[in-house]
C-alpha cells in the first residue's frame, strides 16, 4: 500500500464505491454550488471533488423522500428486512473498500476502519431483524363498550447531520433504525468526510433500496442545510451527532416546530482506576478508551483518576505501553495512531497541554507535535493533574492522557460528576460493594466497569444531562423512529 498521495481509486477493488455526486432520489446528482475539496488529513492532499448542494436542492431532496417514505412504509418488516440485510452483506463484502475510503478521508488506521465498517454494519444486520418486531398493544377497555389498541407508525422523513469522527457508523446506526422503522432518511454528513457516506448509497442502490428512501445530501455549508433540516415541515425527525455547541444550536432551530430530535453529543468521560484494579488490565483499558480514533471520540477517556496507593506504578505502566504505539498514516499497515482530522484539533491539543504545564502539570511523554507531515502530534501524558486544567472541563479530542490523584471514593465521585457531560465513564475495580456503589453513583448515560470499550449495536448508547437526548443502538433504538398511536373504539 503506498501513501495517501497515490490516486484513490487505484486502491479499490471496486472504485464503483468512490462517489462524489451527491445521491438523491437513487440518481447521482451534481451541486448547484459546484465542488468542494476533500482532503486526506495524513497528507493534506485533496483525495476527492465532491458535489456542493444548494439549500433549494437539499429541499427538493426531502420532497422526493417524502414522497418515496409513503410506499416505503406499506412494505411489511419482513421485506424491509430482506432488503436491509443485503445492505448488510454487501457492506461486509465491500469492507477493505469501504475501509480504504473510510481512512484517506478520516485518517485512522486501516485495521480501524475495517473494524468501524463491521460496527456500522452490525447497526443494520441489527435493525434489519427489529423491523419484523414493531409490536404494538391491546389495552383492556376503560369502559364496556371501548376496545383500545396501540400501534406503532413511521414518523416519516428523518433527516441527519453527521460528524467526521465515525463517517460510516454514525449513519448506519441512525439509518438503520429509520428504515427498519419505514421512514425515508435524508443524510448530510460531515464536509471533512462525505466520501463513506456516498459509498453507502453506492450499495443502497444495488441493495434494492428503494429510491428515495436512502439518500446522502453533501454540502459545504453546514448551517445552511442544518437550517434547511430544522425548518422544513417535511423533515418530521431530527438526529445529530456531534458537539454539544451544535446541538444547542440544532434544538433551538427545531424547536420552532416542536420538531422530534435525537442528539449525541459531546461527553468528558473519567476513567478511573482503584487501588484494588487489575492494573495491567487497567492500562490496556486506558489505552483502548484514550487512544481509540487518536482520542477522537465522544466516549474516550478525558480524565483518568487513579487512587493514590497505584498512582505512580499505573503512570509507569500506561508509559510503557504509550511508546510501543506507532504512530503514522493510516493507509500503511501496521500503524496505531493516524493524524487528527485537521489542524484546528493538532492545535487544541497544544493549548491543553500547554494549559496543564503553566498550571504545574508535568509532561511525563510526548507533548510535542510530530515531525511527520500532516496534523500530527505524539501522544501525551502528564502527571499531576489538577481540576483547574482546560481538560477537566473541556473534550480534548486528542491524544492526551492527564492522570488525576485521588484518594477515596466520595472524592472521586464528586470530582468524575463535576461536568456539565455525562456520556460515558469508566473504572476498573475488584471489590463487589464498590462495584455496586460506583456503578450507580456516576451521573452518565453509560459506565463501563473493568473495560475500556462500550461500543455495541446491541446495548442503548447515549448520554444524560448535556451530552444528549435519546438512545442510539439496542432495541430502544428504533422507538426514535416510531410515533405511538392510540385507538380507543366504541363498539
Ligand atoms: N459526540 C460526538 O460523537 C462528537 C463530538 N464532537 C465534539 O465536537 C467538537 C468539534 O468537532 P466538530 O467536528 O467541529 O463537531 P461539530 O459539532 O462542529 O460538527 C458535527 C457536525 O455538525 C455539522 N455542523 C456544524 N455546525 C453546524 C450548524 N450550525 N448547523 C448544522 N450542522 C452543523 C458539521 O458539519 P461540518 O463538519 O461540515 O462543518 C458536522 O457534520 C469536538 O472537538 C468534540 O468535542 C465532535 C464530533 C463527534
Ligand atoms: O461519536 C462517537 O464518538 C461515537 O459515538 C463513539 S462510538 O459509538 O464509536 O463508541
Amino acid at each position: 500500500m503506498t501513501d495517501a498521495t497515490t490516486d484513490l481509486e487505484s486502491l479499490l477493488d471496486d472504485p464503483d464505491l468512490l462517489a462524489t455526486s451527491a445521491y438523491i432520489d437513487g440518481q447521482w446528482v451534481d451541486g448547484d454550488n459546484g465542488r468542494f475539496d476533500v482532503t486526506n488529513p495524513a497528507r493534506g492532499d485533496v483525495i476527492a471533488q465532491v458535489a456542493d448542494l444548494s439549500r433549494a436542492q437539499v429541499a427538493n431532496a426531502i420532497a422526493q423522500a417524502e414522497t418515496a417514505q409513503k410506499e416505503w412504509a406499506r412494505w411489511t418488516g419482513k421485506e424491509r428486512a430482506a432488503v436491509l440485510r443485503k445492505w448488510f452483506d454487501l457492506m461486509m463484502l465491500h469492507q477493505e473498500d469501504l475501509a480504504t475510503i473510510l481512512t484517506a478521508e478520516q485518517g485512522k488506521p486501516l485495521s480501524e476502519a475495517k473494524g468501524e465498517i463491521a460496527y456500522g454494519a452490525a447497526f443494520i444486520e441489527f435493525f434489519g431483524e427489529e423491523a419484523k418486531r414493531i409490536y404494538g398493544e391491546t389495552i383492556p377497555g376503560h369502559q364496556r363498550d371501548k376496545r383500545i389498541t396501540v400501534i406503532k407508525q413511521p414518523v416519516g422523513v428523518a433527516a441527519s447531520i453527521t460528524p467526521w469522527n465515525f463517517p460510516n457508523a454514525m449513519i448506519t446506526r441512525k439509518a438503520a433504525p429509520a428504515l427498519a422503522a419505514g421512514c425515508a432518511f435524508v443524510a448530510r454528513p460531515a464536509g471533512e468526510t462525505p466520501l463513506s457516506a456516498l459509498a453507502m448509497g453506492v450499495l443502497a442502490d444495488r441493495a434494492g433500496i428503494p429510491a428515495g428512501v436512502f439518500n446522502v445530501v453533501t454540502s459545504s455549508s453546514a448551517s445552511a442545510i442544518g437550517k434547511e433540516f430544522c425548518e422544513n415541515p417535511l423533515v418530521r425527525k431530527l438526529t445529530f451527532t456531534g458537539s454539544t455547541t451544535v446541538g444547542r444550536i440544532l434544538l433551538e432551530q427545531a424547536a420552532g416546530q416542536v420538531k422530534k430530535c435525537s442528539m449525541e453529543l459531546g461527553g468528558n468521560a473519567p476513567f478511573i482506576v482503584f487501588d484494588d484494579a487489575d492494573l495491567d488490565k487497567a492500562v490496556e483499558g486506558a489505552i483502548l478508551c484514550k487512544f481509540r480514533n487518536n482520542g477522537q471520540t465522544c466516549v474516550c477517556a478525558n480524565r483518568i483518576y487513579v487512587q493514590d496507593g497505584v498512582y505512580d506504578a499505573f503512570a509507569e505502566k500506561l508509559t510503557a505501553r504509550v511508546k510501543e504505539l506507532k504512530i503514522g498514516d493510516g493507509l500503511k499497515s501496521g500503524m496505531d495512531l493516524g493524524p487528527l482530522i485537521n489542524t484546528d484539533a493538532v492545535e487544541k491539543v497544544r493549548e491543553h497541554i500547554a494549559d496543564a504545564k503553566s498550571k504545574g502539570g508535568a509532561v511525563i511523554l510526548g507533548g510535542e507535535v510530530h515531525d511527520m507531515p500532516g496534523n500530527f502530534i505524539t501522544p501525551t501524558i502528564i502527571t499531576g493533574a489538577t481540576k483547574d486544567m482546560a481538560f477537566a472541563t473541556e473534550e480534548t479530542f486528542g491524544p492526551l492522557a492527564p492522570l488525576f490523584r485521588f484518594t477515596d471514593e466520595d472524592e472521586v465521585i464528586a470530582l468524575a460528576n463535576d461536568t456539565i457531560f455525562g456520556l460515558a465513564s469508566y473504572f476498573y475495580a475488584k471489590d463487589l460493594s464498590r462495584v455496586y456503589k460506583v456503578a450507580e453513583a456516576l451521573e452518565y448515560g453509560i459506565v463501563g466497569v473493568n473495560t475500556g470499550i462500550i461500543s455495541t449495536e446491541v446495548a442503548p448508547f447515549g448520554g444524560i444531562k448535556q451530552s444528549g437526548l435519546g438512545r442510539e443502538g439496542s432495541h430502544h433504538g428504533i422507538e426514535e423512529f416510531l410515533e405511538m398511536k392510540y385507538i380507543c373504539m366504541a363498539v
